[in-house]
């Protein structure tokens, strides 16, 4: 093995209720890092022009990218809407496509929205204590449809990489929305558009 790929054994802490570590810092993305991901684009602008506030922040760790290796850390998506629709992650395919991830969800409720190629799609609802399997194949974003902050800890093989092109040309299939007071689950309109 060469040195570089040889990883000594390590720990980390992440805080159980803010899902946060003072050992490393996040990366964040901010309003306007999701130009083009939600179905009311000027309602973003609007937000963004008002104050460019940060929807969701995560752990990068550095991994080798090889098969054998796991990534893991905390992802944090705060509350929020664009126009209807609930803050969100980008969320992504993986690059090699058939690695799955597991979510365990910390705090804040939401869903573990799911997508493959093929067509079928799930929402997995994420509540403290509930630990979601994402198989290969199915795209996946987090959405926080709460007051508080949805905070997970995943992992994944760490060679999984992110395909994001394919989420931000055909959008997903269904968004999570606000009506009346109640989440709603409805057809993207825009979708493969
Ligand atoms: O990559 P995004 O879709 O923006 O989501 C942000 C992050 O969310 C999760 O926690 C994933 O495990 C990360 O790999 C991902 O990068
Ligand atoms: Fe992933």
């Amino acid at each position: 093995m060469s040195q570089e790929l040889t990883v000594k054994p390590f720990s980390m802490y992440f805080d159980l209720i803010s899902g946060m570590s003072n050992e490393r810092s996040t990366t964040k993305r901010h309003l306007s890092n999701m130009r083009g991901m939600f179905s009311n684009g000027e309602a973003l602008e609007a937000m963004i022009e008002k104050e460019n506030s940060l929807m969701y922040e995560f752990f990068e760790l550095e991994m080798p990218e090889k098969d054998g290796h796991l990534l893991f850390g905390t992802s944090i998506v705060y509350p929020g809407k664009v126009g209807n629709e609930y803050f969100m992650t980008k969320g992504h395919f993986h690059t090699i496509l058939d690695t799955a991830e597991v979510y365990y969800c910390l705090g804040g409720k939401g869903y573990m929205l799911m997508e493959n190629p093929e067509g079928d799609w799930i929402a997995e609802e994420m509540t403290p204590g509930k630990a979601v399997y994402v198989p290969g194949r199915y795209a996946h974003r987090s959405i926080n449809v709460g007051d508080e902050p949805m905070i997970t800890f995943f992992v994944f093989r760490a060679d999984a990489g992110h395909d994001y092109g394919t989420i931000e040309t055909k959008g997903y299939r269904k968004l999570i929305v606000e009506n009346e007071g109640k989440v709603e689950i409805v057809d993207n309109p825009k979708w493969g558009v």
